[in-house]
């Protein structure tokens, strides 16, 4: 058994805890997969680069009614696939190198199980096993795709996140299941690209866990867009001559050419065998942490999708940065703030948000104030000739705070922050709309005259 003072399990965020300052100290990190994990691989980065040229196509077909003379003829797939790739693989391969070369780390490529509490055993990807231990253990093992069981899946192909960006062709038809985050990028992405979507949901609108007016305007979008099938799910799929059938709950089979399952995804914790670590999953299957993103073991820690239910980069980041801090610096351990944990889904149109929905802060029997601005209310939405997308701020009656902000429309995902740095700093509503200038004539100017107005109706 080969003894550490600090072993990694995962490469995404994981990874990032293991800098010069652990020169002098001996490290494993271990990885199953592809080094560098989610994130990079077949995550945030690549979708982006999709989501990229979606836009772009997707604007150009829109060129012709402000006058501009663009137009969409698709995408070349093959280009765009090996633009996203070629750019991507040799990240992870460098990665893979640069950690091997360090003499204060051992790379262990292989899977891992605790055997004991801080005591592991690693399966070789090049055979064998080898046993290990560490006087801290972090447990950063992310999350997995979620395949729903079908009936009929097994005799059809069918993709993940994972594997639907290294398609050999672009699919004509492409169905996709799952009305969240990754459907409606991917949706965005293939209609862009030119390919006939049809998005099959078991809720009644898309994007459901957004603020309801967000979720009911994504919705209703989406469907000028793509083929949405609301309060519908597959009953069986099959393979026929001429594709893949889907027999649904609701409306008419669809016959495609690739299925894509994006029904959310499952902690990797359950793999572990942390019973035998002392390691406590809550009844979610997340490993459950401390505010200092201590597990119950003693020494071992966790961080990321394996342990957060908000599994998103920057709160893995976030997390990896406080266990760091708290190896390097027991008596001075850092806590995470998880209070406002922002979000955006890049999509068409795009949709961010922070803090609480409007249903949630009225079921908290919060004294609560509403106010919605339409991008076309302000200069440059106006402009654009905007009449779809707004911005919606929740606050609080009393005290001024902001409570939540909902943003459907372009660049959402930008227009957002202010809003989030108000809340984690504590700025009132009153305050950040009158305490700095805006841009005249930005489409920031939606963000400020929708906290005008609720600085007016939390006063009220
Ligand atoms: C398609 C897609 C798009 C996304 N887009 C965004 C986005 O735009 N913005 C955003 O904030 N988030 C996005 N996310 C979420 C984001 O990718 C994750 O929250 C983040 O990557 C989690 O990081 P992590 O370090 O916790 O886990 P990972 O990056 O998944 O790393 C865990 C690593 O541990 C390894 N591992 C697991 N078990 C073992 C074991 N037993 N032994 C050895 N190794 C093991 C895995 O192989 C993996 O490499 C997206 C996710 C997906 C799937
Ligand atoms: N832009 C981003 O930040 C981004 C992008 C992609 C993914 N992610 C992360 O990855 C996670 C996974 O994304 P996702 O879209 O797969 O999950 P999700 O939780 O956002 O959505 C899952 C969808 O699948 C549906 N579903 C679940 N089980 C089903 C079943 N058995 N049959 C039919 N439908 C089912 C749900 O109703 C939901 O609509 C997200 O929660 C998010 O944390 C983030």
């Amino acid at each position: 058994m080969t003894h550490y003072d600090l072993v990694v399990i995962g490469t995404g965020s994981g990874n990032t805890i293991v800098t010069d300052d652990f020169e002098g100290r001996r490290v494993a990190i271990i990885e199953r997969g592809v080094f560098g994990g989610t994130c990079i691989n077949v995550g945030c980065i690549p979708t982006k680069m999709f989501v990229h040229p979606a836009d772009i196509s997707r604007s150009a077909a829109h060129g012709p009614d402000l006058g501009a003379r663009t137009s969409s003829d698709g995408v070349d797939w093959p280009a765009v696939r090996d633009r996203v790739f070629g750019r991507i693989d040799p990240i992870s391969v460098g990665g893979l190198d640069y950690r091997e070369g360090l003499d204060y780390v051992d790379m262990i490529v292989g899977d891992a199980r605790f055997t004991g509490p801080r005591t592991l055993t690693v399966a070789l990807d090049a055979g064998g096993e080898v046993e290990i231990s560490g006087d801290q253990v972090v447990i950063a093992a992310g999350s997995r795709a979620l395949v729903p069981d079908l009936p009929g899946l097994d005799s059809v192909e069918h993709h993940t996140s994972d594997t639907v960006m290294r398609l050999a062709t672009l699919p004509d038809r492409i169905a996709i299941v799952g009305g969240g985050y990754i459907g409606a990028e991917f949706a965005h992405v293939f209609s862009g690209f030119g390919s006939q979507v049809t998005q099959i949901h078991r809720g009644d609108a898309l994007l459901q866990a957004e603020d309801t007016d967000v979720a009911t305007r994504f919705t209703a979008i989406a469907q000028q867009q793509w083929d949405v099938r609301l309060l519908t799910t597959v009953a069986s799929v099959e393979k026929t001559a001429d594709g893949i059938r889907l027999h649904l709950s609701e409306g008419d089979d669809v016959v495609v050419d690739t299925l894509l399952l994006a029904t959310g995804r499952v902690p990797n914790g359950d793999q572990l065998d942390l019973d035998r670590a002392g390691v406590d999953l809550d009844d979610q299957g997340f490993v459950v942490v401390d505010e200092h993103q201590r597990t119950t073991a003693e020494g071992v820690w966790a961080l990321g999708d394996v342990s957060s239910h908000e599994m998103l980069k920057h709160v893995a980041n976030q997390d990896a940065r406080v266990v760091q801090h708290n190896v390097l610096h027991p008596d001075e351990p850092m806590t995470t703030d998880h209070r406002h944990i922002p979000h955006a889904v890049f999509s068409s149109p795009q949709v961010a948000a922070v803090g609480l929905t409007e249903r949630e802060a009225r079921s908290q029997g919060l004294d609560v104030a509403v106010a919605t601005k339409a991008y076309g209310d302000v200069a440059y939405g106006w402009a654009m000739e905007d009449t779809s997308h707004f911005v919606k701020l929740v606050g609080e009656r009393g005290t001024g705070r902001l409570l939540g902000a909902h943003l459907i429309g372009p660049e959402a995902s930008i227009l957002v922050q202010p809003l989030i740095q108000a809340m984690s700093q504590d700025v009132g509503v009153e305050g950040l709309a009158r305490g700095q200038y805006w841009i005249h004539p930005a489409l920031t100017e939606v963000v400020e005259n929708a906290l005008l107005d609720l600085a007016a109706a939390v006063l009220e």
